[in-house]
């Protein structure tokens, strides 16, 4: 049988942020788990802002073929959600109520949503009293109810534990060959050469590689970009920094 097709799903044509990130033109197409790498303050967040559209960012950026930019708030729930860096929610909110926040018509996916990430216990308890890793769960959830066709996730296995970061990065990669695209920002490098499908390598606000996450992991520009390199005994400090 002939492959299918992927579907077009982002195109952000000359995204950029003055002063933050380079003009930047970016496909991603679906099914796909893209991890975002780079160094403190490379521009992920930045990237992942302009895809947003939060700061205003100049540019276009096109999600099957709608413009993100101009959609309403329920058309941008089903376009995309964005999951930020600083989960530091103490708000007295119920875990549901957050897990559920402007989605009033998901009632059954934010349970379904809860249940995947273990928080169905957790679901009437004040977020405010959860401790950092749950309540990280719960933003999860909520990005997870929407449903969209896009996630776009800053650090989303910060602050998690080690069976929590695998269980997470098992649920994107389901979400993703579920049909999602997905744009992850790590800094886990093993992590994302194990999961991604594609890894973007980020320096001084500019994309600098993109391709295949092993083939990028095991050649020169991870380490030069980090300044690391790599062993048998795993990631260490390079004698000298060649980046
Ligand atoms: N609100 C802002 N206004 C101006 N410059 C900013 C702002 N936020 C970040 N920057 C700068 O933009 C650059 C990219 O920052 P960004 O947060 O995108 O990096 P990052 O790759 O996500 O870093 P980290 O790994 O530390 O989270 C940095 O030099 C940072 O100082």
């Amino acid at each position: 049988m002939e492959p299918q097709p992927m579907t077009m799903l982002l195109e952000a044509a000359a995204l950029a942020m003055p002063r933050r990130l380079d003009p930047t033109d970016l496909m991603v197409e679906t099914p796909g788990l893209v991890c975002l790498v780079g160094p403190n303050g490379s521009g992920k967040t930045s990237l992942l802002h302009a895809l947003a559209g939060i700061g205003s960012p100049l540019g276009s950026v096109r999600i099957d073929g709608k413009d993100a930019r101009r959609a309403g708030p329920a058309e941008r729930r089903r376009l995309f959600a964005y999951l930020p860096a600083n989960r530091d929610i103490a708000w007295p909110l119920t875990v549901r109520d957050v897990a559920g926040l402007g989605l009033g018509d998901y009632a059954r996916a934010v349970d379904e949503a809860l249940t995947t990430l273990e928080l169905s216990a957790f679901a009437d308890r004040r977020v405010d009293r959860l401790s950092t890793g749950e309540r990280s769960r719960v933003l999860l959830a909520r990005a997870l109810a929407a449903r969209p066709k896009l996630l776009l996730l800053d650090e989303p296995i910060a602050n998690l534990d080690p069976l929590w970061q695998l269980r997470l990065m098992d649920i994107l990669k389901a979400e993703a060959a579920s049909g999602r695209a997905a744009i992850v920002a790590l800094h886990d490098l093993d992590l994302a050469a194990r999961y991604a499908d594609r890894l973007i390598v980020m320096k001084n606000g500019q994309i600098i590689a993109d391709g295949h996450p092993r083939a990028l992991v095991a050649g020169p520009v991870i380490p030069a970009v980090f300044g690391i390199e790599h062993s048998e005994a795993g990631w260490s400090p390079a004698p000298h920094r060649t980046a």
